[in-house]
């Protein structure tokens, strides 16, 4: 068992803004968040609060204009860009709105990618039972252009979850899907988080989705809050006081 930390996620006094001409828009201030491994948190928040750019700095695939990041122990900001990679690959699973499939491979080799560029063993047939469990068990040989959005963002969804990732960034996972596909999504996800203790940060507009998760937090006017709306903690573990947004 790789050496694990208690809080998966640490991240302290983020800020982060856009750039355009002379203009500055301010989108994250002075964000604070904490994630114990293997819990479930949901962010909230109306379109254009800043949901996707968080997700982004927490990827390390943006890094924040102010603050500190630290998954599972590493500071991101100690990492150059082929770190963050590399911790990507290692550890990170990432569902974005846009699915970044490679269009001249399977949906097959698609999913099996990112064990195949970690060199592991079973790639393909680790991808073909997650395509399975997205039910795209009859499409393992298309490649994306033969295939629906809905399906194409469930390939997306087996390749971000086929190195059983310790933590699972998700944005709007199930956008594009059917209520029957989307429900076995949510299902697929929620039972990594139990079976493999993943983390889980997800970012939807699906109140019924958020309340699923251990906690709902809500992006407006750049900063965090927690709500009441997620589940009640699991009996094993009680909401501590140190998990409190501001660190
Ligand atoms: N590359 C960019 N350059 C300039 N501004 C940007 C860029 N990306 C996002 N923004 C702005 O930053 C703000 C936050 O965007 P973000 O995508 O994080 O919001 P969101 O909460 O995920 O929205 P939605 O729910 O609509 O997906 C928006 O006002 C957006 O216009």
């Amino acid at each position: 068992m790789p050496h694990s930390h208690p809080h998966l996620i640490e991240a302290h006094g983020l800020s982060m803004q856009y750039t355009i001409g002379t203009r500055q828009v301010q989108v994250l201030r002075d964000v604070s968040l904490r994630v114990a491994a293997g819990t479930s948190v949901a962010i909230a928040g109306p379109s254009g609060s800043g949901k996707t750019s968080l997700l982004l700095l927490l990827s390390g695939l943006e890094r924040p204009g102010a603050g500190r990041i630290r998954i599972d122990g590493t500071d991101l900001g100690s990492l150059s860009s082929d770190g963050l990679a590399d911790l990507r690959r290692e550890r990170v699973g990432i569902i974005f709105q846009s699915f970044h499939l490679l269009p001249s491979l399977s949906a097959l080799d698609n999913a099996a990618l990112p064990l195949q560029m970690a060199g592991a063993s079973g790639a393909r047939e680790a991808a073909a039972e997650m395509l399975q469990r997205v039910g795209l068990g009859d499409r393992l040989h298309h490649r994306p252009s033969q295939l629906s959005g809905g399906e194409q963002q469930r390939v997306a969804i087996a390749r971000a979850l086929v190195h059983r990732p310790r933590l699972l960034l998700a944005d709007e996972p199930t956008g594009n899907l059917d209520d029957q596909t989307a429900e076995s999504v949510r299902e697929l996800i929620f039972s990594l988080n139990r079976e493999l203790g993943t983390t889980l940060v997800l970012v939807t507009h699906d109140l019924d989705f958020a309340a699923r998760c251990d906690r709902v937090l809500r992006l407006h006017d750049g900063q965090l809050h927690e709500t009441l709306e997620g589940r009640e903690a699991p009996t094993t573990r009680q909401p501590e006081a140190s998990d409190a947004l501001s660190a």
